[in-house]
């Protein structure tokens, strides 16, 4: 059992329309691992499992060690979310955006003020505590939101297309920030379609029609061959 994130076997269905078959795989404290899937691969299906806004009795996953179904508290507890739509309050500054959410989890005073402001600070983002979320450009208001998901200390961090909608400047500052959230040893669980976002040495789960096709290092997988190319070769959709 890891102490990062682990599925094994986890299969779901919208009535009849099967969305994830048999998906196993783990991501280890310390890594960066890319859920790369075109669309209908099944990857908001996956998320949706994790925070467990559905559940399913195929399969299990365990969080930091818990078993999300029979501990789900100790679990979610452990989990940090970056969901596809942004979920801010724009009419209220960074800082106090983090505090609602601080309080969501328990912490209040100094503690909420101190976890506040160094998650801030892990995103490059400490000098504009005092402003407006609203007067944020996207690439920052997405930033605040991954600090908002690390005030709680979470051992796993989801991040569901995080950078739809952005500049490649935005794209690359944030893809950047996260490979270090990572290093600095959490697990990054982060779906994607888009193969530019992927680094030699993350770890690279390739989800088509609910199945995992591949997984290991990018580097293994991609072979020396442009991921894109490989990533068309295996599922027959353009990345
Ligand atoms: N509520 C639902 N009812 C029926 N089928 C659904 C439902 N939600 C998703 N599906 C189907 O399940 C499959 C997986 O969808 P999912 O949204 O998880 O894919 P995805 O990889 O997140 O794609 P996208 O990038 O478009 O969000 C798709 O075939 C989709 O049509």
């Amino acid at each position: 059992m890891t102490a990062g994130l682990s599925l094994q076997t986890v299969s779901y269905a919208f009535g009849a329309k099967q969305a994830l078959r048999d998906v196993s795989f783990a991501v280890e404290p310390g890594t960066f691992c890319a859920l790369l899937g075109p669309n209908g691969a099944g990857k908001s299906t996956l998320f949706g499992l994790l925070t467990r806004l559905f559940t399913t009795g195929q399969g299990s996953i365990t969080v930091a060690g818990h078993d999300l179904a029979r501990q789900p508290r100790a679990a979610l507890a452990r989990i940090g979310v970056v969901f596809q739509q942004p979920t801010l309050d724009l009419d209220l500054t960074v800082r106090r955006n983090l505090l609602y959410f601080a309080a969501l989890h328990g912490l209040a005073g100094r503690e909420a003020e101190t976890r506040s402001m160094a998650a801030l600070d892990r995103l490059g983002m400490a000098e504009r505590a005092g402003e407006l979320a609203r007067n944020l450009n996207g690439g920052h208001r997405r930033r605040m939101e991954i600090a908002r998901a690390l005030i709680h200390r979470p051992a796993v961090l989801l991040l569901d297309e995080p950078t739809v909608g952005l500049d490649a400047a935005a794209r690359f500052a944030i893809t950047d920030h996260v490979h270090g959230l990572a290093a600095s040893g959490l697990s990054v669980l982060w779906a994607t379609h888009l193969t530019d976002e992927v680094r030699p040495a993350d770890q690279l789960v390739i989800l088509h029609r609910g199945r995992v096709l591949a997984n290991g290092t990018a580097a293994d997988i991609s072979a020396g061959k442009p991921l894109s190319d490989v990533f068309l070769a295996k599922t027959g959709t353009p990345a």
